[in-house]
């Protein structure tokens, strides 16, 4: 199955054109990796995804629906994300585990009542993410990797089909951000996994489990395909557009400028 179809998508806002000439797909069984200077459409392209921001022109499909003919709320609840597009939308008085909760709905509220032991679930995925400390706590009083853990834990109680991660490694200490990479990599092993989109800035954790890798660069796509052939000096140099070193330790890539 196809899950993103972009042909020839634009973006614009006003006179500003954000995204131009998209041509990309993604199908199953493919996980990407998505790097881009800022400002250059990362969010705006998820945003696209998430039918948050409407394509201005072009044709775009994701998970089998055609963006102006099929229903959007139905298309959002197969798609869970992490990032900071999505926890600024959470009331700070929210307590942690009815955050968690949320991601049954895909909603940033609870709109339903609900018990005591329907919360055991976000619970179990809190402890699972190692946010069990957390339990209780409310959300306006944690710190931002705290804040993250939650996200992750609550992405887990729908099992999406597509799961996006924008810079959700931010303000992730060392030892929380490897575990977020190996999560990753025990979802992506699992029998329904989702597609996985991860938006970083940091090359070294495009781990082993994304094979693909989109180049995003003023709005365009820069390159696009197997993340072995592009994560090079030459071409990421001419990315870039600054001369760039990459060295590769233990299947993980690290890119630095030359001085
Ligand atoms: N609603 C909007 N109106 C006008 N310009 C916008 C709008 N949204 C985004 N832009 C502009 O589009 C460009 C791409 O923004 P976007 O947030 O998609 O970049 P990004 O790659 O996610 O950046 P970063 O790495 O800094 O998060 C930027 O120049 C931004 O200022």
């Amino acid at each position: 199955m196809t899950i993103l179809s972009f042909e020839n998508v634009n973006f614009s806002r006003g006179k500003n054109k954000i995204l131009s000439q998209i041509n990309w797909t993604v199908e199953t069984g493919e996980n990407w990796a998505i790097l881009g200077l800022n400002g250059s459409g990362k969010s705006s392209l998820i945003k696209l995804i998430m039918a948050e921001n409407w394509k201005t022109s072009g044709n775009l499909e994701v998970l089998g629906t055609r963006f102006g003919t099929d229903e959007i709320p139905a298309l959002r609840k197969k798609i869970a994300i992490v990032g900071s597009f999505i926890a600024e939308r959470f009331s700070l008085q929210m307590r942690a585990e009815n955050l968690v909760y949320t991601g049954k709905f895909n909603s940033s509220m609870l709109y339903q009542p609900f018990s005591d032991a329907q919360l055991y679930e976000a619970r179990q995925f809190m402890i699972q993410v190692g946010a069990g400390e957390l339990i209780g706590r409310i959300y306006g009083t944690l710190s931002q990797g705290e804040k993250q853990l939650l996200l992750i834990a609550r992405s887990l109680m729908l099992t999406p089909e597509l799961l996006i991660l924008d810079e959700a490694t931010n303000g992730l200490d060392l030892l929380a951000k490897e575990k977020l990479l190996l999560h990753l990599h025990q979802i992506s092993k699992l029998k329904q996994a989702p597609a996985l989109l991860y938006i970083t800035h940091h090359p070294d954790e495009i781990t082993s489990d994304f094979d693909k890798l989109l180049l995003l660069r003023a709005g365009k796509i820069f390159q696009a395909g197997d993340k072995n052939d592009l994560l090079t000096e030459k071409t990421l140099t001419e990315f870039y557009d600054f001369p760039i070193q990459v060295e590769k330790i233990n299947e993980k890539y690290f890119v630095i400028p030359k001085q």
